[in-house]
């Protein structure tokens, strides 16, 4: 089962991968085609009633695979305000043969009577809200109509993710849709054929520039990293990152022995210092109150060092603490048998996953199932960084192959927390894994050219909006 904006990520995905989504739309097409000789007979009379999108797109592919039938294409509007390149290519390839293909203005002038089958391409997954006109009327006549009705992708006017319509939509006998079943398709009277249209399964495996579209909104939140004592870097680029990545504020709270020192790295930073030189038990009900009280993301962990102190502190914030928090570095010990209302994403790199019961591999994509085990065992979202990274929250699992090895240089793991926490303000826990490991790896391709090797974690910062913001292709 796959919602609207899934389908709408993978499909984008798919494109980077190589197939494009003309191509898809062929398949579409041809589905379809072998769906309408399952039902009618040769010769039979045949109505398309499509609209000006990408699902009256796969009907005019369609319309060239069925010679047999006697077949009459209703566009509803005017050709020019098609909505894509490819639905108007395809219009036009049968504009330009000897189909019987016209334009629609007012469906109250659809020829159905006497038709054995209407194809119904008005409208798939972009439906939004009631169905207007002509698509409404248009509705209302294949409803009245005798013939037998073929959805495509989903019934016109039909929520595909909740099988809802505001207002009038397509009463379907028969539905082809495509890649995976949509959730609202479960409850409608009709039988559905899920097919195949020869989408990768790397679509979505995974994490690719589809997945962006999610997170490109108006992001917002703030950040609240907890770290530094022993460091101060790991604390300052987390802080930062979090601001690249769409934070609007970017708290640190640091022991005041080095809270001076991260300041001193970044005017955008806002340092909120504590006394002491690392952090202990003694702060952690002023620390809980902040961040609740300010709906922040925490990150927890970069440059805290190990203390058994610090750690003990660190079990007892995530105990108390019911909001959302990345758990990196020296925080991640705290992790497993924690009773918590958080909801957490733990970073681990190879090491530290192997000291939270994960698997000790080199490459993780070969054991992505005992990751997906360990995130279902702890109850949270595991990032497990590597080579490739792999993201999972148990039941779904999913593989990052952006970053090359430059980035294996100190620091970059912290501006990856920066940018979940970045994200995990306006997106959920995995979805900020997933899309965060891939700009992450994004921020650091974008610049390999120039700096190779010698890159920096700091250098990163520069180039983490533009992974999320800027050109897909780049
Ligand atoms: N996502 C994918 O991987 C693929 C999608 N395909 C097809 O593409 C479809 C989605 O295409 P689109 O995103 O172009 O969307 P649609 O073709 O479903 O509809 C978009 C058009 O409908 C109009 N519209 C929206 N709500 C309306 C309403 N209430 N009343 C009247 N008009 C309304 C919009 O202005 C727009 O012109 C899928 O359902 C499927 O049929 C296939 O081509 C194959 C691959
Ligand atoms: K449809």
């Amino acid at each position: 089962m796959i919602s609207a904006d899934r389908m709408a990520a993978v499909d984008r995905n798919a494109e980077a991968l190589g197939v494009p989504r003309k191509q898809l739309m062929e398949s579409s097409g041809n589905a379809i085609a072998r769906e309408v000789r399952e039902i009618a007979e040769p010769g039979e009379k045949i109505v398309v009633v499509a609209g000006r999108g990408n699902n009256g797109g796969d009907a005019f592919v369609a319309v060239r695979f069925l010679e047999e039938y006697d077949v009459t294409v209703h566009l509803l509007g005017r050709a020019e305000t098609i909505g894509t390149d490819i639905a108007r290519e395809n219009w036009e390839a049968l504009r330009q043969s000897e189909y019987d293909a016209t334009e629609v203005t007012d469906s109250r002038n659809l020829d159905l009577p006497g038709c054995d089958l209407v194809v119904d391409a008005m409208l798939g997954t972009g439906v939004t809200g009631a169905l207007r006109e002509p698509e409404a009327t248009a509705a209302e006549q294949i409803n009245d109509s005798d013939a037998a009705v073929l959805a495509v992708d989903v019934p016109s006017g039909i929520n595909a993710d909740t099988g809802e319509a505001d207002g009038t939509a397509v009463e379907a006998d028969r539905v082809v849709t495509f890649h995976d079943t949509k959730p609202g398709l479960a409850d409608l009277d009709c039988d559905v054929t899920v097919t195949d249209i020869g989408i990768p399964s790397g679509a979505e495996k995974f994490v690719g520039p589809g997945d962006l579209h999610g997170v490109r909104g108006d992001v917002d939140g703030r950040a609240f990293v907890i770290g530094g004592g022993p460091y101060t870097g790991a604390p300052a680029l987390a802080g930062q990152a979090a601001l690249r990545a769409g934070a609007d504020l970017s708290f640190v709270s640091a022991p005041d022995t080095v809270a001076g020192e991260i300041q001193g790295y970044a005017e955008d930073l806002i340092v909120q210092p504590y006394e002491g030189d690392r952090l202990t038990p003694e702060q952690v009900d002023g620390l809980v109150e902040t961040a609740e009280s300010y709906d922040d993301t925490v990150v927890l962990g970069p440059g805290l060092g190990n203390a058994d102190e610090t750690i003990e502190a660190a079990v007892q914030f995530l105990e108390s603490f019911s909001g959302r928090a990345v758990v990196d570095a020296d925080a991640l010990p705290a992790v497993p048998d924690l009773d918590t209302d958080a909801t957490l994403v733990c970073t681990p790199n190879r090491k530290e996953l192997a000291e939270l019961g994960g698997p000790k591999a080199d490459d993780l994509r070969e054991v992505t199932d005992e990751i997906e085990t360990l995130a279902g065992d702890l109850g949270h979202v595991v990032l497990a960084k590597g080579a490739t990274d792999v993201i999972s929250d148990g039941e779904r699992t999913r593989v990052v192959r952006t970053g090359n090895t430059g980035m294996k240089v100190g620091g970059t793991g912290d501006v990856l927390a920066g940018i979940v926490a970045g994200l995990f303000g306006t997106a959920d826990a995995f979805d900020s894994a997933c899309v965060g490991s891939y700009v992450n790896g994004r921020a650091g391709d974008l610049l390999y050219d120039e700096y190779g090797e010698g890159l920096l974690a700091s250098d990163m910062l520069e180039t983490v909006p533009r992974a999320i913001w800027g050109d897909d292709d780049e």
